[in-house]
């Protein structure tokens, strides 16, 4: 290192977003190379299942945030004295978080987890022109992708597949893999019995999924029964009555639906009486052992215990409701004993609790050396950034699991023409008065500034809120469409001569003026915000057995059904196994090879 870029790095403000396994051992290296000032920001709290990676937490920990607990734990080592500032909240929270802040930073590493906190801080860092260091893990494989804006590719410059979900009809009548059952005992049944959010799908959107009208009289039946039997949750006979249910009555009436089962093995309807006399015999120290194959009775055992431990929980008052977490044992019990006698019924192969876990909640183990290497590689990434050509020798990094090589690098490719955040011109517009100030004003003055002789203007991700066919809303004051910090307006030429331009929203207390950034628009070329398109194919990566990553809205970890997909039944079969992000190809400086680059 240089002596400038020493005094560089060590007078620089950094933000790290997310403390928790990258974050966690980002945090120790940013620390031990001596950064001057160091910003950490995590909306979680620590939970049990964190502690075997982020080193950084203890049990004690528990609960605590994350942000304000790691800047405790490094000031042991903080041997340069660097100063740390911490707070708990979600990046994406544009009052808290704003523009002039993130402005601050010389460089912003990622340490996230999910694409849509990513594809955000992406586009704050284009807003800014400011470096960015994003990385990601997922099992063994990692990666860290200097971005510089505008130079090289941005995190949106890649196709991210979404991740996958299973139609309703699979799930709820014709699972085929222990996935499918899975998500049934965890996202329909046990949701439906202990958790009072829980939503159920109406028949209307039952119906985008099957053409069958039996089918869907069944399913909502089926639910509506099962509502009927929560209400006696406190009664003694509430498990028999579920175990009849679910496990017999529902089936049978399935079976009935001739249409399911024309290609199908038939389920078979389970029959309490068949095991009483091995369910007896079963120890109850069954419930512990996580890894051996638990027979039907020892299955139906625990789905017993787990209920009656549930139903105590509830009728204790002390719990409402109960979600489920994979850390809870009552809640992981009843899922996997649930999931594995519909298994059975299905002729679908039973998994052990410990495989189940992983399925059901954090998929692919998060694996701490992958963290360490890929946080060490981030780290040391950003020194590059206070020198010369910085751009020129900075590197991908991937982890790789071949023989003779840890890691494989690639040089930076530059930013795809096709991008929909860095193929666009961008600025930040800063408005006051929003209250007064109406929509024709703004139009008039986005005309005036950049030559457009029409324009169109959608607000946020599609809100349509001016055209030349549309212009109701031009004596609107700016505040009633929407206009808040943070938001993005793009502004499209009518005439499609000119490019498009995209600005972000920063509203002002005090100033009652529009105030637009200075930018080269120049001749169309690119549609912004157009479909990825098919030469990019994003490979599907070959995991075992019924491994996913499944996002849903508060966990991107969880499992879920799809729900009010326009997807029928017949495309069932093309459902897909994915990584919770997508891979795509690259070109290698030093192997000249292809490799898959996990983001
Ligand atoms: N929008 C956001 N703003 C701030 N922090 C975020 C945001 N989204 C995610 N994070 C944080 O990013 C971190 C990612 O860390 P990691 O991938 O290890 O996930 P985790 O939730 O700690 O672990 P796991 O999901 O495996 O239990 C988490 O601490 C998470 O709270
Ligand atoms: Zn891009």
């Amino acid at each position: 290192m240089t002596k400038d870029t020493y005094i560089n790095k060590v007078l620089a403000k950094v933000l790290m977003v997310g403390a928790g396994g990258i974050g966690c051992e980002l945090l120790k290296d940013l620390i031990l190379m001596g950064y001057g000032e160091i910003h950490i920001v995590d909306l979680d709290t620590i939970s049990l299942s964190n502690l075997n990676r982020q080193f950084l937490f203890r049990h004690r920990d528990i609960d605590k945030s994350k942000s304000l607990t790691v800047v405790n734990a490094v000031q042991p080592f903080n041997f340069h004295g660097t100063q740390l500032v911490s707070y708990h909240g979600s990046i994406m929270d544009a009052k808290l978080f704003t523009l002039e802040w993130f402005d601050q930073f010389s460089i912003v590493f990622n340490a996230l987890d999910n694409i849509e906190a990513r594809a955000y801080v992406n586009r704050i860092c284009l807003f800014l022109r400011k470096l960015m260091m994003e990385s990601g893990t997922t099992g063994f494989n990692g990666q860290v992708q200097p971005i510089f804006p505008y130079r090289t590719e941005c995190f949106d410059c890649t196709v991210k597949e979404t991740p996958k979900t299973f139609p309703v009809c699979t799930i709820r009548s014709t699972p085929s893999k222990p996935v499918h059952c899975i998500t049934w005992a965890k996202d329909f049944l046990f949701a439906q019995l202990f958790n009072d959010e829980a939503q159920e799908l109406s028949a209307a959107d039952l119906s985008k999924e099957s053409d069958n009208a039996s089918e869907i009289a069944t399913l909502l039946k089926e639910t509506n029964e099962l509502a009927e039997l929560k209400a006696k949750i406190a009664q003694s006979d509430f498990v028999h009555e579920i175990v009849d249910k679910i496990f017999r009555v529902d089936i049978e009436r399935l079976l009935l639906i001739d249409a399911l089962w024309k290609t199908r093995t038939k389920p078979e309807p389970f029959r309490f009486e068949a095991y009483e006399v091995e369910l007896g015999q079963v120890s109850p120290a069954i419930i512990d052992e996580e890894t051996t194959q638990w027979s039907v009775a020892e299955n139906l055992h625990v789905l017993m215990a787990s209920i009656l431990r549930l139903q105590a929980r509830i009728n204790s008052g002390k719990e409402t409701f109960v979600s489920f977490d994979k850390d809870d044992e009552d809640t992981l019990n009843f899922v996997t004993a649930a999931s594995n006698i519909r298994s059975f019924i299905f002729l679908i192969p039973i998994q052990t609790k410990f495989d189940l876990k992983q399925i059901a909640g954090n998929i692919i183990p998060a694996i701490a050396t992958t963290n360490a290497i890929i946080a060490g590689f981030s780290a040391l990434q950003s020194l590059n950034i206070f020198g010369n050509d910085t751009v020129e020798k900075s590197r991908m990094i991937f982890t790789s699991t071949a023989a003779n090589k840890f890691v494989i690098t690639s040089t930076l490719a530059s930013g795809s023409p096709k991008c929909p955040s860095c193929s666009i011109t961008r600025g930040i517009m800063r408005v006051g008065a929003t209250q007064e100030l109406v929509l024709s004003d703004l139009v008039g003055a986005l005309k005036t500034k950049y030559g457009y002789a029409e324009i169109s203007l959608v607000l946020g991700k599609s809100k349509l809120i001016y055209d030349c066919d549309f212009d109701d809303s031009l004596d609107n004051t700016l505040h009633q469409l929407g206009f808040v910090t943070g938001e993005v307006i793009q502004v499209n030429d009518e005439d499609d001569e000119l490019e498009s331009i995209e600005l972000y929203i920063e509203v002002l207390e005090a100033d009652n003026a529009i105030q637009l950034p200075d930018l080269v628009i120049g001749e169309k070329k690119a549609t912004p915000r157009a479909e990825p398109e098919e030469e990019h194919p994003v490979p599907t990566p070959e995991l075992d057995g019924d491994v996913v990553v499944i996002a849903d809205e508060d966990d991107d970890d969880d499992l879920m059904i799809t729900n009010g997909s326009s997807v029928k039944r017949k495309h069932e079969e093309e459902e897909k196994t994915t990584l919770e992000t997508p891979l795509k190809k690259t070109k290698l400086d030093e192997q000249e090879e292809e490799v898959e680059i996990l983001d």
